[in-house]
């Protein structure tokens, strides 16, 4: 049984790489040595190291064919056999309905190959099947009926050219779901409209929550008419006479909701008003008062667009905040306003812009945020004592204004970006080795325990911690950037891990504990965040736990041959950061001890390293 075994997978490898390539580069795949007990590359066995449970060879430049008929021969091995994960290659198909013999696989991963043609009718018969990943393939044709696989709870088949119906599936059990990118036609089944937009997004004949509704079947129309819906004598129906007075009265209730909002919001504009001025003469004690005396009309793109809000420009200038020690000349607003601006991002929160003002030395970043309810004494106070707590590693504002509709925040420009480029950037690739990622992570944890210790009692958490908003700066040293910027209780109960129904008083620091563990997995995956981090976070707790660890880890990071146990460590430490349940998660000061501890370590191996 073994040597058939042996003979299966020798014969899908040469398949897999077209007799050439990778496979004369992996060495152990031989009929004299054992898949399992000399470990070959890209097998997984049980842990007894009898049989083959995973077979897992992504990106390995393989441009042979996937032999179904070979893979699934084997007796012993179609037992055990449960993963099969040969993402980004070059691999076509061969032989796909055989894949039915394979009986116990719970994942098939062919994401990113060169699969064409349909898929296999048989791939219903795979029981057992949780987790399929095909897209970025060519497949083409409709989908067998998966929906009756009841125990699938992912499915990924962007980027081919499938048609027909999407299957009646059971979305409740889906965790991931996308058939974005390809050629589907009709109603999106019930239950779909459990997943974003962009799962559906470019398959034209698609419609139906979330997409836009379908359109009433033109064969309806052409029915014989029911009685009752007889046409009159003027050739309008009783219904179509209905349907008609319906939209006339929808029509009359648009209207007058467009008035009521017209008033309300001339109304706003009059209470700014009162409330600009409340806030100058809040600011006295604390605060420079601006240097202000705009009337300008003539104001540049972000002016213009704050006035489209409020329809006045002379109410903001009045409260531009400049706090004391910060570095810049006389800021004034009208100048902040008249300099040229460049649009840097518009995020889930706000807008950013970098601003170039003529008497200033360097360039600024002006964030803008609206909708945050919050008086403006209240402000104040907070943006006071967080003008207090001073901390190398987070970056502090220099200035800020505040109307009832949005609030401004004006910071240095920080021109060596942010972390999040820095890992997925263009520049990636640039050497990002282990002991700087190490560093970063020890530097921001420190920091964020200092901040949170000293911020406690004011509830003032970050509120929106992410990799974007760790900048570099000149010194290429992180800077937590907009840290209090969110406040629980309001934007920031839905992010980061966070949800409102877990409201608690330390909710904004338990968010900014899951953000942080979010970031760490940045660091060791090298991967992209989606969703607030909730994807990153849940792939790679379903990695571990099904004892891929070592798969997690960014290659470059296993390339330079970074000690895979400080980074299992640093690991475990963001699993416990991202626990769904804010409570188990644990506090900034032990995970910045915890951090330290694995820091020193590396440190000692270093100089250990390169002593004579
Ligand atoms: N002071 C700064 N200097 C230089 N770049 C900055 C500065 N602050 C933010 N950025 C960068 O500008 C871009 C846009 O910032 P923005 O805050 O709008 O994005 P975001 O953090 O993704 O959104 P949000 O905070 O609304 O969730 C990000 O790439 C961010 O790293």
């Amino acid at each position: 049984e073994e040597e058939e075994v042996k003979h299966s997978l020798l014969s899908f490898f040469t398949k897999l790489s077209n007799n050439n390539g990778p496979l004369d580069s992996i060495t152990g795949w031989n009929l004299t040595s054992d898949p399992c007990k000399d470990r070959w590359k890209g097998i997984i066995c049980d842990k007894r190291a009898l049989s083959v449970k995973k077979i897992f060879l992504d990106g390995l430049n393989f441009s042979g064919t996937f032999d179904a008929a070979t893979l699934c021969t084997a007796k012993s091995l179609v037992a055990s056999l449960t993963v099969v994960s040969l993402n980004d290659n070059n691999i076509r198909g061969e032989n796909l309905e055989e894949i039915e013999n394979c009986r116990q696989l719970e994942i098939l991963y062919i994401r990113g190959n060169q699969f064409s043609g349909s898929l296999p009718n048989s791939l219903p018969r795979l029981i057992n099947l949780k987790r399929l990943y095909i897209s970025n393939n060519n497949f083409s044709g409709s989908l067998p009926d998966l929906a009756r696989l009841s125990g699938l709870t992912e499915f990924l088949a962007q980027n081919n050219q499938l048609s027909g119906a999407i299957p009646n599936f059971d979305f409740a059990n889906f965790g991931v779901f996308n058939v974005s990118y390809n050629h589907f036609k009709g109603p999106i089944p019930r239950g779909g409209a459990r997943f974003p937009v962009s799962s559906y997004i470019n398959n034209p004949e698609l419609c139906g929550d979330p997409l836009p509704n379908c359109p009433i079947p033109l064969a309806a129309s052409a029915l014989p008419s029911a009685p009752g819906t007889q046409k009159s004598n003027g050739g309008i129906s009783r219904n179509q006479i209905l349907m008609f007075s319906g939209y006339f009265l929808l029509g009359l209730a648009l209207l007058i909701l467009i008035i009521l909002r017209l008033l309300r919001k001339r109304e706003k504009i009059k209470e700014e008003k009162i409330e600009a001025v409340n806030n100058v003469a809040a600011v006295d004690g604390g605060f420079k008062k601006p240097n202000f005396n705009s009337k300008d009309d003539k104001l540049d793109e972000i002016k213009s667009e704050i006035s489209d809000v409020s329809g006045e420009s002379g109410v903001f200038s009045s409260s531009l905040v400049v706090l004391p020690c910060s570095d810049v000349n006389e800021l004034r607003f009208e100048n902040l306003f008249k300099a040229p601006a460049e649009l840097l991002g518009r995020g889930r929160h706000g807008s950013l812009y970098k601003v170039i003002c003529e008497d200033q030395a360097m360039p600024l970043a002006v964030k803008r945020i609206q909708g945050w309810i919050m008086s403006g004494n209240d402000f104040m106070r907070r943006m006071q004592r967080l003008d207090q707590v001073k901390h190398p590693n987070v970056l502090p504002a220099i200035a800020f204004y505040c109307s009832r509709q949005e609030k401004l925040f004006v910071y240095e420009y920080q021109k060596n970006g942010s972390l999040s480029k820095l890992l997925h950037g263009t520049q990636r690739g640039k050497a990002f080795d282990w002991s700087s990622r190490l560093s970063i992570a020890a530097t921001i944890a420190e920091a964020l325990a200092f901040m949170h210790q000293q911020l406690h009692n004011d509830g003032i958490a970050h509120g929106n911690l992410k990799s974007s908003n760790i900048l570099l700066n000149k010194n290429m040293e992180p800077c937590i950037s907009e840290y209090g910027l969110m406040v629980v209780g309001n934007q920031s109960l839905s992010v980061n891990g966070f949800q409102a129904k877990e409201e608690t008083e330390d909710g904004g620091f338990k968010a900014d504990i899951y953000g942080f563990g979010v970031i760490l997995l940045e660091l060791l995956t090298g991967k992209m965040v989606q969703n607030n981090g909730m994807d990153l976070a849940r792939w790679v707790v379903s990695v571990v736990r099904e004892e891929w660890t070592v798969e997690v880890f960014d290659k470059a990071l296993i390339q330079e041959g970074a000690s895979e146990e400080r980074m299992v460590n640093l690991l475990q430490i963001a699993v416990k950061c991202v626990d769904r349940s804010p409570e188990a998660r644990p506090g900034m000061k032990q995970i910045a001890r915890m951090l330290n501890t694995i820091k020193g370590e590396e440190e000692e191996r270093s100089m250990d390293a390169s002593e004579p």
